[in-house]
């Protein structure tokens, strides 16, 4: 990961139900930064399900000139992880909370998500954006943009749909993130602590010049 003149460190976790499309989305945004040459790469069809918790790392400028660290947290969407998954929640700033626009049970489950979530960490200590995944299944969509708008208004973030097959919106979703969390930061919505690790100043590196000889002065005797 690019860590060169980078100011923070963002820790973002990527939520939401078993297949959704965490993986492929995050993937496609890690990858897409390492400049591939096929244009539109298709999801693995027969992606293995996230076992526990996988990380990722880009980084990214942001509009007023920093650059951050985005270091990401793919979780696994199944039930059976949970107790796992959890214990990632209270040390980010961050939560992508994910459902598939084709999967009716994974955009109602989206409140439990956020609300296991607040219950971990409190209000007003992360960012939080929905996302409507795999929006190029136009024809087997069965949750519209306006009821995920109003889904999101209703639980104060905002909503944004993705693809990670046709590489539609996925690098704006994690700028839009860290966008809001610098807002956050700067408006001093989330302040710098030094237990929690969901945002870390990351110090320059001042290189450190030859040593000289010390002089004792002049001869004393
Ligand atoms: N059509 C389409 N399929 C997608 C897209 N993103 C992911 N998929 C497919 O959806 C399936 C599940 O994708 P994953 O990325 O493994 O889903 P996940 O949410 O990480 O799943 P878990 O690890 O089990 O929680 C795979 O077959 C992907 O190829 C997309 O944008 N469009």
């Amino acid at each position: 990961m690019e860590a060169k003149g980078c100011r923070y460190q963002f820790r973002v976790v990527v939520l939401g139900d078993a297949t959704v499309g965490k993986t492929s989305l995050l993937r496609r945004f890690v990858e897409g930064a390492a400049g591939t040459l096929e244009p539109e790469p298709e999801p693995e069809p027969e992606a293995a399900p996230t076992v526990g918790v996988e990380f990722y790392g880009r980084a990214l400028q942001l509009p007023a000139g920093p650059w951050v660290k985005l270091q990401l947290w793919d979780t696994a969407g199944q039930e059976r992880f949970r107790c796992m998954t959890r214990s990632f929640y209270r040390n980010v700033v961050g939560v992508l909370l994910v459902f598939d626009v084709t999967n009716r049970k994974s955009f109602e489950h989206i409140p439990d998500w956020h609300q296991e979530v607040m219950a971990t960490q409190g209000p007003d200590k992360a960012v939080f954006l929905l996302l409507g995944h795999k929006s190029d299944l136009e024809s087997t969509r069965c949750v519209s943009a306006q009821e995920a708008e109003e889904l999101a208004a209703s639980l104060g973030m905002a909503f944004m749909e993705t693809s990670a097959k046709k590489n539609c919106n996925v690098d704006q979703a994690f700028q839009t993130l860290a966008n809001a969390i610098q807002q956050a930061l700067q408006q001093g919505d989330i302040r710098l602590e030094e237990d929690w690790g969901g945002v870390r100043l990351i110090k320059p590196q001042i290189p450190r010049l030859p040593s000289r000889k010390q002089h004792a002065g002049p001869c004393q005797c």
